[in-house]
This record gives C-alpha cells, sequence and structure tokens, in this order.
C-alpha cells in the first residue's frame, strides 16, 4: 500500500490539490521541506492527545468506562490520514465544487484551514450550513465508524466544499481519526434492543475502507453501503 499519495483535480465534480499521508501508527511525510514534517509531525502528536482525551469523554457521555472507545476502537493502533487540501481560487477552477458531498470514515475528522470559507454541512433539515471555524480553531466532525457503533447514535457529518467566490487559495488538513485497520467495527449491543434492531453490519476498518474497491490510503467512506446491504 501507499503510504503517501499526490493528485491533482480540475473538472466539474473537484477542484484541488491534494496529498494523503498514513499518520498513525506510524508516521509517513514527504522529508523535504524538514519544515513540514517537524509541524506536521508535532501537529499530529497533539492531536492524538486530543484523540485520546474525546474517546474518554465519549464514552463517558454514553454511560461506559472512560477506556470504552480506546478499547473499541484500539485506538494506540488506530490508522490516522492527514489529507492535505489546495484548492484554487475560484476564477481558476472549473466549477464552483472544491469537494464533493461526502462523510469521512474512522472515529472522528479533525480540521484546520488557513482561510475561513469554503466548508459546508448539510443539516438534518436538507440545508447546506457554512461552517465559520474562527482563526485558530480545530474544527471536530464525527466519522463513520462512532455512528456505525453507535447504531446511528451518533451521525457521521455530510459535508462539501465550495469555492465560494474564494480570491485565494484556501487550505486545509484533514486528518482522519480511525480505529486500528484489524478493528471489528459493529453496532455494539448496548446500543441495539427491540426497537432499535442493528441498522448497520460490522466489518474490520480495513474491509471497510476497502469496500468499494479503493485503496486504505483512499480513505473512501463506504457508510452507504453499510446501510443498503442490510435492506437487501
Ligand atoms: O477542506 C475542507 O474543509 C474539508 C476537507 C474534507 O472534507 C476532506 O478532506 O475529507
Ligand atoms: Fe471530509
Amino acid at each position: 500500500m501507499d503510504r503517501i499519495r499526490w493528485y491533482l483535480r480540475s473538472d466539474a465534480g473537484e477542484n484541488r490539490e491534494n496529498l494523503k499521508i498514513v499518520t498513525h501508527p506510524e508516521y509517513h511525510c514527504p522529508s523535504e521541506p524538514d519544515i513540514c514534517k517537524d509541524a506536521i509531525g508535532q501537529y499530529l502528536k497533539g492531536m492524538h492527545e486530543v484523540e485520546l482525551g474525546l474517546a474518554k469523554a465519549i464514552s463517558t457521555i454514553l454511560g461506559h468506562e472512560e477506556t470504552y472507545i480506546a478499547k473499541e476502537f484500539k485506538l494506540e493502533a488506530g490508522f490516522d490520514m492527514a489529507i492535505l487540501n489546495l484548492y484554487p481560487p475560484s476564477l481558476q477552477s472549473k466549477g464552483s465544487i472544491g469537494l464533493a458531498e461526502h462523510t469521512d470514515p474512522g472515529f472522528f475528522v479533525s480540521l484546520i484551514q488557513n482561510v475561513n470559507g469554503g466548508l459546508q454541512m448539510l443539516s438534518h433539515k436538507g440545508n447546506w450550513i457554512t461552517v465559520h471555524i474562527p482563526r485558530n480553531t480545530i474544527f471536530i466532525g464525527i466519522g463513520d465508524h462512532l455512528e456505525i457503533l453507535t447504531n446511528g447514535k451518533y451521525k457521521s457529518h455530510i459535508h462539501q466544499v465550495i469555492l465560494n467566490n474564494n480570491k485565494v487559495k484556501r487550505i486545509s488538513m484533514a486528518t482522519l481519526h480511525g480505529p486500528s485497520l484489524d478493528t471489528f467495527v459493529a453496532p455494539t449491543p448496548e446500543f441495539i434492543d427491540e426497537s432499535h434492531p442493528p441498522n448497520y453490519r460490522g466489518m474490520t476498518y480495513k474491509k471497510s475502507l476497502k469496500f468499494n474497491g479503493f485503496d486504505e490510503i483512499d480513505v473512501q467512506s463506504s457508510l452507504f453501503q453499510f446501510r443498503m446491504l442490510l435492506s437487501l
């Protein structure tokens, strides 16, 4: 499997330059420039602490022991990916979509950006809401596998990026914090009863990432397929 991947897309469905790197359990980063490797490494080290803190907090909110999510997702060996995005100014793009609507696999996603504006989330009423992320703030969103684990109690958010008449390039870094690749994720018994039958089938994180024929590093969601398969 590739540990670092780069691509550029410029068409009606997507306008972005994109670098994906596997950052945990082993940290991979292009060696040049040094500052990039060190800065991203430092940031991710801090984010790992945030991840463990969030896992404790959500476990407690769900009425479990603090270690519940860290154990269920085997976070010590969690598969994390950093996705570095560069969106062109809207005048240089081939349409208004930076990144088409999707959800992100994993436990949660953290996001930082250089300029505000562009990220939108779909509300439960079906409206696109612009996400305002104040300066020096880390945005946290829920991933598919927290939705699966909790049988839909927590929802993975549908989001997209629009170019929004951007005058300057927008740079963002999304990090997908996932379970370990061998973790079998399924709705846990605590979230299942007669009025809440399991809504998702279970499978390992690795299999779910490859489910639609992608490679692990593509980190494409397969949540839709998880739900579809149940109704077959
Ligand atoms: O650039 C953004 O604001 C979001 C990026 C994103 O959703 C992704 O890379 O999965
Ligand atoms: Fe995303």
